[in-house]
């Protein structure tokens, strides 16, 4: 049994992090094995010492976690230990230890109030029974089960080692909190936009038949959008990396946010790599430690978090997520994809207070249709608003943005 942990462990640390199970375990071990020097991370340098109290703990508890918070202390001098000088506090966190003491990511998940699963894996069959776990229970869930399986299959073909290098060569990343602040100064205190180039919704099909993302994104910026934001989810929003790398190349100089369904590190890394400078982090799909994780991911690429909420529960979580700069209220829920345009405005009644004393950025998402909608939001106290369908489905998704706001906006 322990040889065979041991092998697991070292398998996951220096050759493949498929055998891994859980996406928290995935994003750690796979962050510290993409950063690691090949000399630090040799076969050789497994007994560096457990510098954490949480790695002597792991010392008689799952072998996989004991690997990885090794791999971890023996990450120091990697991009892993660069991440920050906070890297003690954060591996002694509750969560990992709670992570070690061996529970699934679903039930972690859970105890956060969590309700999209991940595949139930056989290795836990307290996640469900019968068709329960082998069905998503709603939109949401199943776009999370095919990312994963997508997400596997992209990894196949381009490990994380390669993803990191070409994320490290790819031309530096725009301050997208800049240009949302920019951009609202010159229109005066009218949230800026953050438009969206989107083909296809899961529910709507598709919005628009000639599209051009190049062409619409050179439209939203000659018409005053602050940044862009592509979406690259393939299988239930038609979008693509290749969009949002054509996008980049074309020079267009919003900032962009890549708009995917964010469950490991890989995928930002590859988001950088292909010119993203800001992700969407769900906090309906990802628990608190890999929100933390993430954002310091993004970090140490110099890329802004957008975290999106959509209830209060949510909302109260990342309110006590240290780094979080910008919050996005998604007026739909990816649930059921019903759309409630006055959700921003209940969030921000409860919690404005404790958003402006954090000076976080509130972002108003999804359902926004007209100048009053705009103005609601507005007063509501929202930085920017993130507008998609709206604009895309008019003939001129340029000029639609005039008749958004009201007025024209200044480039
Ligand atoms: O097209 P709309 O209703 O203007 O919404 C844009 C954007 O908010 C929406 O596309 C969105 C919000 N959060 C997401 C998460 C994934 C995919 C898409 C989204």
């Amino acid at each position: 049994m322990e040889a065979k942990a041991d092998h697991r462990r070292q398998s996951s640390c220096f050759h493949s992090a498929v055998l891994l199970t859980s996406p928290m375990e995935s994003s750690i071990l796979a962050a510290a094995r993409a950063s690691v020097p090949a000399t630090v991370f040799s076969p050789l340098s497994t007994s560096f010492p457990s510098r954490t109290a949480a790695a002597h703990r792991a010392d008689g508890a799952r072998p996989a976690a004991r690997g990885a918070v090794r791999c971890s202390a023996a990450a120091q001098g990697s991009v892993l230990h660069r991440l920050g000088s906070a890297d003690e506090t954060f591996f002694n966190s509750s969560e990992v230890i709670q992570w070690e003491s061996g529970k699934s990511i679903n039930s972690i998940a859970a105890a956060q109030g969590i309700r999209i699963r991940r595949r139930c894996r056989p290795r836990y069959p307290s996640e469900g029974v019968g068709v329960d776990r082998a069905i998503p229970r709603n939109v949401l869930e199943q776009i999370v089960w095919d990312k994963e399986v997508d997400l596997s299959q992209r990894k196949a073909k381009m490990p994380l080692q390669r993803v990191v290098e070409s994320a490290e060569r790819a031309p530096p990343p725009r301050d997208f909190v800049a240009a949302l602040d920019a951009a609202r100064r010159r229109n005066g205190g009218l949230p800026a936009l953050i438009a969206e180039v989107k083909k296809a919704s899961p529910i709507k099909g598709l919005l628009r038949e000639d599209f051009n993302p190049v062409e619409i994104a050179r439209a939203y910026e000659k018409n005053g959008a602050a940044c862009l934001s592509i979406l690259t989810d393939e299988k239930h929003f038609l979008g693509s990396f290749e969009n949002l790398e054509t996008v980049r190349n074309s020079g267009v100089k919003c900032p962009l946010l890549c708009k995917d369904f964010v469950i490991d590190v890989w995928q930002i890394y590859y988001a950088r790599s292909k010119g993203a400078d800001a992700v969407l982090l769900i906090a309906a799909v990802l628990p608190d430690l890999d929100i933390k994780y993430m954002l310091r991911v993004c970090r140490s690429l110099g890329m802004m978090a957008l975290v999106e909420v959509h209830d209060e529960r949510e909302l109260d979580r990342m309110l006590k997520i240290d780094g979080v700069q910008i919050i996005g209220i998604n007026n739909r829920s990816l649930g059921t994809f019903e759309v409630d345009a006055a959700n921003t405005n209940m969030l921000l009644e409860k919690h404005g207070d404790i958003i402006r004393k954090k000076r976080i950025m509130v972002v108003s998402e999804s359902g926004l249709f007209t100048p009053h909608d705009v103005a609601s939001v507005q007063n509501a106290g929202v930085s920017a608003v993130l507008v998609g369908e709206s604009l895309v489905t008019q003939e001129d998704p340029g000029r639609a943005i005039a008749g958004l706001f009201g007025k024209e906006l200044l480039h």
